[in-house]
């Protein structure tokens, strides 16, 4: 299904939006959940792949499809390792099976698992039998990947000996590494996280009953700064159980939004948005979202929309996602008569005056191509192909989307 968004005015009266939880802190909690049954999530993620990372851990199938997830392919790996007396075959799209797994697989080798590649060495679909991991050190490589470092903590309590960690070279998007760690700790995990080494003591048994509200999502709420920041001064938009403290790398957003024009106020747990200035023609936006790779897209394209120059790094780990995000952004960009250049790690969107109207975005199984793009609707008529992509994390954006006005 493709969407044809014309060009919209937001509506005026009070906009709020109520975006369900986290998925990366969903997906943590249902594995930890599957762990220790005495834990009770609230406000889960209504994404895709919060669902396939359910359906997974409740099947007693054979085979596994876990689709697009890259986090429930990343933290299923680990878990299915520890299942004992259990074969699984762990499968996904076809983006997925060139999504590299290859440091994770060894570390949990390196531990005692048992996983086989099925079709190409490095990469899944894999075969997985489960059984007691006998060792509790490890090192590996912690540039690509921070689901992978992820995946052996969450299940680190549970190993006999716990797991002692050691991270090597520059350690990407630390803060969902952090993110683990405190879930763990809030269960009652004992943690340590000291210069490269993590170590997780072991928590055999129970933990103690307990409800954990899961917070709103904030990289689903990077669309609606970006709608903010495109629309005109004194527009405001309230967004659903967030936290000024929060564990998502992603809640950075109040920060670098600031340099849009955009405020962010807190209020018990609701977050206003209000577009409080204009930002200069040479203002200059500049970030290195290494540890908030997720809102790379929504930025470019929030600069875009104001032709603002923009210079992003900290990429690096973008060419593995969904698709290759940084190919993907350049050839739509240029589409709409942006210029851009890109390199492995870096994005530098020169100032523009003028966008195309009327031109087709192709979303390469992306949803966040799709949800990136959709503001600037708010510009010109755009059209998003594919649109139901967003189900992997947003299922219910369009329809947020009409609600505040936007006309498709
Ligand atoms: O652990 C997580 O929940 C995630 C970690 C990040 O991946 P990388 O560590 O691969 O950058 C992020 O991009 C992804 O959307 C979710
Ligand atoms: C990169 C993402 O997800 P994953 O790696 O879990 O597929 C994402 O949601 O932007």
């Amino acid at each position: 299904m493709d969407i044809h968004l014309k060009k919209s005015e937001l509506k005026k009266e009070p906009l709020a939006v109520q975006i369900t939880g986290s998925k990366s802190e969903t997906n943590r909690l249902l594995l930890l959940q599957a762990l220790y049954p005495e834990l009770h999530i609230e406000n889960q993620s209504n994404s895709d792949d919060s669902s396939v990372m359910l359906s997974a851990l409740t099947s007693k199938d054979a085979v596994i499809d876990i689709h697009h997830a890259g986090t429930a392919m990343r933290f299923l790996t680990a878990y299915f390792s520890t299942l004992k007396e259990r074969t699984v075959t762990l499968t996904g799209s076809q983006r997925m099976t060139e999504r590299p797994i290859a440091i994770l697989v060894n570390a949990l080798t390196d531990l005692g698992a048992d996983i086989e590649y099925i079709t190409e060495n490095g990469f899944p679909p894999l075969r997985i039998t489960g059984k007691t991991l006998p060792n509790h050190k490890v090192a590996l490589q912690a540039n690509v990947s921070s689901q992978y470092i992820s995946a052996l903590l969450l299940i680190a309590p549970t190993l006999k000996n716990g797991l002692e960690l050691t991270l090597k070279g520059t350690i990407t998007s630390v803060p969902y590494i952090k993110m683990t760690l405190h879930l763990l700790e809030q269960i009652g995990v004992k943690t340590q996280f000291e210069n490269q080494i993590i170590t997780v003591y072991p928590h055999l048994g129970t933990v103690k009953k307990q409800t954990i509200v899961v917070e709103s999502d904030w990289s689903s709420a990077s669309y609606f700064y970006s709608i903010v920041a495109l629309s005109e001064i004194g527009t405001r938009i309230t967004l659903n159980s967030y936290k000024k403290t929060s564990l998502q790398g992603d809640s950075v957003l109040a920060q670098l939004y600031d340099q849009f024009g955009v405020t962010s106020e807190f209020k018990d747990h609701t977050l206003n948005l209000t577009k409080t200035r204009a930002v200069q023609k040479d203002t200059v936006i500049a970030f290195n979202l290494v540890n908030a790779p997720d809102i790379a897209q929504t930025i470019a394209i929030t600069a875009l929309g104001l032709g603002l120059q923009c210079d992003l790094s900290g990429l690096h780990t973008l060419k593995i996602k969904e698709t290759d995000r940084l190919e993907a952004l350049k050839v739509e960009i240029e589409k709409l008569g942006g210029k851009i250049d890109v390199t492995d790690s870096r994005l530098h969107l020169s100032k523009n005056e003028k966008l195309t109207g009327g031109i087709s975005i192709a979303t390469y199984n992306d949803h966040r191509m799709a949800m990136a793009f959709a503001p600037l609707a708010l510009k010109i008529s755009i059209l998003i192909e594919d649109a139901s992509v967003v189900s992997k994390s947003y299922p219910t954006f369009w329809d947020d989307l009409k609600r505040i006005g936007f006309s498709f």
